[in-house]
């Protein structure tokens, strides 16, 4: 598991272009096979033919190994490298009436398609170069209509395909960024959580999971009493102090007034600390709304990733955790397996007693226990 929650962007774009791939590939294959067939064919140029061919065979490999989602990246870039010195060797050795330097038209737009801008802004530029260099090598001289016509061709399909694909990745990430997001806290959503939990079993970097299931204590009350319009304050300043606690945690609400909190440390005496911390600070301080102040608590159910974790056994854990938490009275956290030091117990203690004097300590054992951090009845 890796310290850092990832974004779930670069799968889903290697998805699409993957998708792309296959598409272009495949017709690469057909276009390819049918002219290095003709050309061997006839018999008129064998060479430049079997080499067409040989490209053929190529995207049928890409292909087929894009669908199979075994592609190296590094055959991308050399069946795009490869598609762009066809397409140059052909204007080359061809007469100029042929016209093959039609081809390079297609260029900038499978450029982009294929790698997006920040890759296919090079590579457009150093096709359109050589273009340029392979025609002036044919005395295709600068300033006569074909040749305007066609450099202003290509910087047209260029620009276009530019332009296209950075509205196409703008609207992309803003999409994602609304599927991801909780509209109301602004922090991830359950989708989110599921995608982030996905990434971090993929990174090979791996350092422990603790799920936390926080819940707000008694929050219908505070609906019912305060009105909805307040409790959704209450929402907002809950998810922005558990990350101005936990900055290097991902945060996400995956339910009304429920929270899931990944925490990257499998430190049991950590994780329990640093649990009990987010139940003070939020009972610390009452949340401001439109009707005044509201005191808040929370509960929750901490569970500790086992060695091959599913999110749904982690939640279903955390959730009987958080059961618990709320069975022994709320404001307080539960956590499985954790048999707390005399040390982590005073210290505990001690905590609890600065922040309220009335409080006492339970239980010398996590062990399927809740450690109360206030006595129930809050909120
Ligand atoms: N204001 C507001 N309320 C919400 C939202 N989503 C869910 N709720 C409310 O959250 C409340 C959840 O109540 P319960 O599930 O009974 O839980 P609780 O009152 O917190 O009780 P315990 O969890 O047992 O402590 C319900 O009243 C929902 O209407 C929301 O987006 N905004």
């Amino acid at each position: 598991m890796s310290h850092t929650a990832p974004t779930a962007t670069t799968a889903a774009d290697h998805a699409f272009r993957s998708r792309v791939l296959i598409g272009i590939s495949l017709t690469t294959l057909l276009l390819s096979g049918l002219l290095g067939v003709s050309n061997v064919g006839r018999g008129a140029a064998v060479i430049y033919g079997a080499v067409q061919l040989g490209y053929a065979g190529l995207s049928g490999y890409v292909c087929w190994a894009a669908i199979k989602q075994r592609l190296p990246n590094w055959v991308v870039y050399l069946y795009a490298l490869t598609l762009t010195g066809l397409v140059l060797s052909g204007t080359a050795i061809s007469s100029i009436q042929a016209y093959n330097v039609v081809w390079a038209l297609t260029l900038p737009t499978i450029n982009y398609l294929l790698f997006g801008q920040r890759i296919a802004l090079p590579l457009s530029l150093f096709a359109f170069a050589t273009t340029l260099y392979t025609l002036s090598l044919k005395e295709f001289t600068f300033g006569t209509p074909p040749f305007n016509n066609l450099m202003l061709s290509y910087l047209l399909v260029w620009g276009i395909s530019h332009s296209y694909e950075a509205n196409r990745a703008r609207n992309e990430q803003q999409l994602r960024r609304q599927a991801l997001t909780d509209p109301l806290t602004g922090i991830g959503n359950r989708l989110a959580m599921q995608q982030t939990f996905a990434e971090l079993q993929r990174a090979p970097a791996s350092a422990g999971l603790a799920l936390l299931l926080i819940d707000i204590d008694w929050f219908k009350q505070v609906n019912d009493s305060f009105g909805h319009e307040a409790g959704d304050t209450v929402l907002k300043t809950l998810s922005r102090r558990l990350t101005q606690q936990e900055p290097d945690s991902a945060l996400f609400r995956i339910g009304g007034e429920e929270f899931c909190l990944f925490m990257y440390s499998d430190k049991p005496a950590t994780v329990a600390a640093r649990a009990r911390q987010l139940c003070e600070v939020i009972r610390a301080t009452p949340i401001t709304t439109h009707t005044g102040p509201i005191p808040v608590t929370i509960s929750i159910g901490v569970t500790l990733s086992p060695p091959e974790p599913t999110l749904s056994m982690l939640l279903r854990d955390a959730d009987t955790q958080l059961y618990v938490a709320k069975g022994a009275g709320r404001d307080q956290i539960s956590m499985l397996g954790l048999v707390e030091t005399p040390n982590s117990q005073a210290a505990a203690h001690q905590g609890r007693r600065r922040a309220h004097r009335d409080q006492s300590v339970s239980g010398s054992s996590l062990d399927a226990t809740a450690t109360p951090a206030r006595k129930a009845g809050t909120g």
